[in-house]
């Protein structure tokens, strides 16, 4: 089968690498029609791909969007048309929302998967990116029950090894485990220009802890069995596992890119407010952040 890589940065390039089966680029701004790239990563891995402008009318059976989370809605909004009556579609971003979004805009055949990686990848030049960490992915139906199709079969045969989420509410479950790690990670470590292991110092330690709390408290209240001490401890590993590494947020806060923000706190600060939960402390991380840039 052939998978389309809509949004191929870091994480896209990644995929790619690591899928069995051809994968074709979808680029916004592609030189001409039939271009190819070679990838390769620092591992030794290399393959061609063939390159697609993002609009190009060759039909889509199965794609795997990794843009950014404030980039989803471009993205599939520029291919929407190309998609096959039964296609499948994976989302694999960080963040909340765009999986409602794209969700209503795909035909009941085609089936929408969301997920969730903790790979590590770093875009070098172009075609060409760093393996920074391994790590886990996470996949399963958004909409109804499914059963995995060839998109997810290749995933879980591919290096990724990816994992099965069988119902939406395990993924929602996966999907909310990360926000809350990366609510409690990337604002910090952006605002106070740390790697991730800075936030190990005992005054911001208190901080994190405090927001994987009150994101516990959101999750609960929104249907999920959570529990805070053990979501502090999956914390702790990833601080530990990333000390060196700088979160995304601080990478796009620090290189002037815009962040994903609204798609980690948004989603809390508005089920929080929807519960009836004080959500103070989220919003000041909000308004801190959006005066440093982001
Ligand atoms: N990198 C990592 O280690 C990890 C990343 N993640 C998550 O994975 C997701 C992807 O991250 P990452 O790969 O680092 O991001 P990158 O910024 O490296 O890649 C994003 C890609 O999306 C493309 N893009 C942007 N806007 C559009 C659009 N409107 N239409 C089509 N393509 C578009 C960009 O194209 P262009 O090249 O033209 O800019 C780029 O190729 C994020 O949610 C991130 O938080 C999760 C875990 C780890
Ligand atoms: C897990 C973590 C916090 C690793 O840096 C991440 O997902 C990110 O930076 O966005």
């Amino acid at each position: 089968m052939q998978i389309d890589i809509i949004g191929p940065g870091a994480i896209g390039l990644h995929c790619a690498l690591s899928l069995p089966d051809d994968c074709l680029v979808r680029l916004r701004h592609p030189a001409g029609r039939g271009e190819q790239l070679t990838l390769s990563d620092d591992t030794g891995r290399c393959r061609d791909c063939n390159l697609l402008a993002l609009n190009d009318p060759a039909p889509i059976t199965a794609a795997i969007v990794t843009t950014k989370a404030g980039q989803v809605a471009a993205a599939v909004q520029a291919c929407l048309p190309l998609l096959s009556a039964q296609a499948e579609v994976l989302l694999l971003h960080n963040g909340l929302g765009p999986q409602d979004e794209v969700a209503g805009w795909l035909g009941p055949q085609q089936h929408l998967y969301a997920g969730i990686t903790t790979e590590g990848a770093l875009r070098l030049e172009r075609g060409r990116i760093r393996h920074t960490g391994r790590g886990q992915t996470r996949v399963g139906p958004w909409r109804e029950p499914l059963p995995p199709g060839p998109l997810i079969q290749a995933l879980r045969r591919s290096t990724l090894q990816a994992q099965w989420l069988p119902t939406p509410a395990a993924v929602r479950t996966a999907l909310w485990q990360k926000l809350i790690i990366n609510c409690a990670i990337n604002p910090l470590t952006a605002l106070h220009d740390l790697p991730n292991g800075g936030l190990a110092e005992p005054e911001l330690r208190q901080q994190w802890v405090g927001l994987v709390q009150l994101g516990v408290r959101i999750a609960v209240a929104e249907g999920m069995a959570l529990d805070a001490g053990d979501m502090i401890r999956q914390v702790e590993a990833v601080i530990r596992a990333t000390a060196r590494n700088y979160s995304s947020m601080h990478q796009d806060l620090h290189h002037g890119r815009s962040t994903e923000v609204n798609a980690i706190l948004g989603p809390l600060i508005e089920r929080g407010l929807y519960h009836g939960i004080d959500t103070d402390s989220l919003r000041a991380l909000q308004d801190r952040l959006a005066k440093a840039g982001a």
